[in-house]
């Protein structure tokens, strides 16, 4: 049974304190180099996030450490045995996918990974060929080049150096960077052509480096050795992408005051561009009592093009709030958006129409057109499967009378409070029974 949500909300002032969950991206990183390093890296501040509850879920029931052997023929480290031909169904987490597809070459045994039937359409082709390469042994067990995969691990190493597209999803790279360190020959990692979504791979090289892991990143190549990981903590921030709905919420609203605990400026995670991009909509961020306070001014907006290639999870946001402020931008960077939980352009462009805005496709540029914008009594929002979807036209309350989303929970994915977190800024959320 799925439940919709009515959103109403009296007035234009946002002002209260939330706590946001742990970033998604660096909890997901920071369990497998726990697992990795056998216990000897600790996450602290674990997201609730249902994506990072999934893998920490699988990495936890696998820990069979005792008297196994890993693929450098030393004591294992973590989880290493495995149930022969285990299925594991990792939903719709799409870096959980492409974490545990290098995770798994490394642990002897078989499995099969899969997911959501949106997952099985989203390309592992690339990754999996990289690992190919490498030696592993993976298998397509439906269609080629895409879940669910067969993995049997502990493979022999052929090569050290490999290639791989940089302009499909960066996730394919963090997979690789993650196992780099324990693979014998360590890794050498030419990243052809545009690399998108860079600095999530920044993050990725950064925690390994809190967790003790050297690497050199000279031009296109990546190069970590075989080392051993440190014994160390992994704090995770608050999630910034979350964060990027609070400044839609203050972008949307006439006097804005809120507090987001535990965000610094110095974030490992690319979305607290957010402060930058959310600047051109007269809000302030001001870092101070560990955290950050929003403040908005009502001004013109000037900035007309957006790139989106280094956040492409602030597209949906960032693109909602134009829209509905009639601010026709022009947005770059956006050709990923067709491969996540869903085809993002289309579900934008499909909700976008029901209040009268078009965006147009024009090769790689993406223009808003809000000469027909209406602002409807009633508004009904399909999800797609897609949390960002959900929560990148939440903010529109403020303006639509009344917002009814669908599927409630597919928020989960990312940020399970977000409903309860949006009751403390005077949104009214009713469930309703689809
Ligand atoms: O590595 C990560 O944690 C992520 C990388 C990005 O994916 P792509 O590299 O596929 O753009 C981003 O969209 C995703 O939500 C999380
Ligand atoms: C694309 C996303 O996630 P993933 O690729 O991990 O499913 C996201 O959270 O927006």
């Amino acid at each position: 049974m799925s439940h919709n949500i009515i959103l109403t909300k009296q007035g234009k002032t946002a002002k209260g304190t939330i706590h946001l969950t742990g970033s998604k991206s660096e909890c997901n990183r920071a369990l497998v180099i726990e697992a990795l390093s056998g216990g000897r890296v600790k996450v602290k501040n674990l997201s609730d996030a249902a994506d990072t509850v999934t893998l920490a879920g699988i990495l936890n029931s696998k820990v069979k450490s005792e008297n196994s052997k890993t693929l450098a023929g030393e004591e294992a480290h973590g989880p290493s045995t495995i149930d022969h031909g285990q299925l594991i169904n990792i939903g719709p987490a799409g870096t959980a996918m492409r974490f545990l597809t290098a995770y798994y070459t490394l642990q002897p045994g078989e499995v099969i990974l899969t997911g959501s039937e949106r997952m099985k359409q989203r390309p592992i082709g690339i990754l999996a060929d990289a690992l190919r390469t490498l030696g592993a042994d993976i298998t397509y067990v439906e269609k080629e080049g895409y879940p669910p995969i067969n993995i049997k691990g502990g493979f022999e190493q052929l090569t050290r150096e490999i290639s791989i597209k940089g302009d499909i999803s960066s996730q394919y790279i963090t997979a690789l960077l993650l196992i780099a360190a324990r693979l014998p020959l360590g890794l050498e990692l030419h990243i052809e052509g545009d690399l998108t979504s860079r600095p999530y791979v920044e993050m990725t090289l950064a925690m390994l480096k809190q967790a003790g892991i050297q690497h050199t990143w000279t031009d296109n190549v990546i190069s970590i050795e075989n080392q051993e990981f440190g014994e160390t903590a992994l704090p995770v921030e608050p999630d910034w992408s979350a964060a990027s709905y609070w400044y839609a919420i203050a972008a949307l609203a006439d006097e804005a005051e809120l507090f987001l605990p535990g965000l610094t400026s110095y974030s490992l995670q690319g979305d607290s561009v957010i402060t930058e991009i959310m600047a051109n909509f007269g809000i302030t961020s001001q870092f101070k009592d560990g955290g950050v306070y929003l403040t908005k001014e009502v001004k013109p907006i000037v900035r007309k093009i957006f790139d989106m290639k280094e956040c492409p999870d602030l597209a949906q946001t960032v693109i909602v709030v134009c829209a509905a402020l009639g601010h026709e931008a022009t947005f770059t960077g956006l050709e990923t958006l067709k491969i996540k939980e869903t085809d993002r352009i289309k579900a934008l462009q499909n909700e976008l129409a029901k209040i009268g805005v078009k965006l147009i496709e024009k090769g790689q540029v993406y223009k808003l057109d809000c000469s027909e914008k209406f602002i409807p009594e009633t508004m009904f929002i399909n999800t797609y499967e897609d949390h960002r979807m959900a929560m990148a036209f939440a903010p529109l309350a403020q303006i639509v009378p009344q917002l009814e989303v669908e599927e409630a929970k597919v928020v989960e994915k990312s940020y399970p409070a977000f409903w309860t977190d949006l009751e403390k800024v005077g949104f009214v959320v009713e469930e309703q029974k689809a």
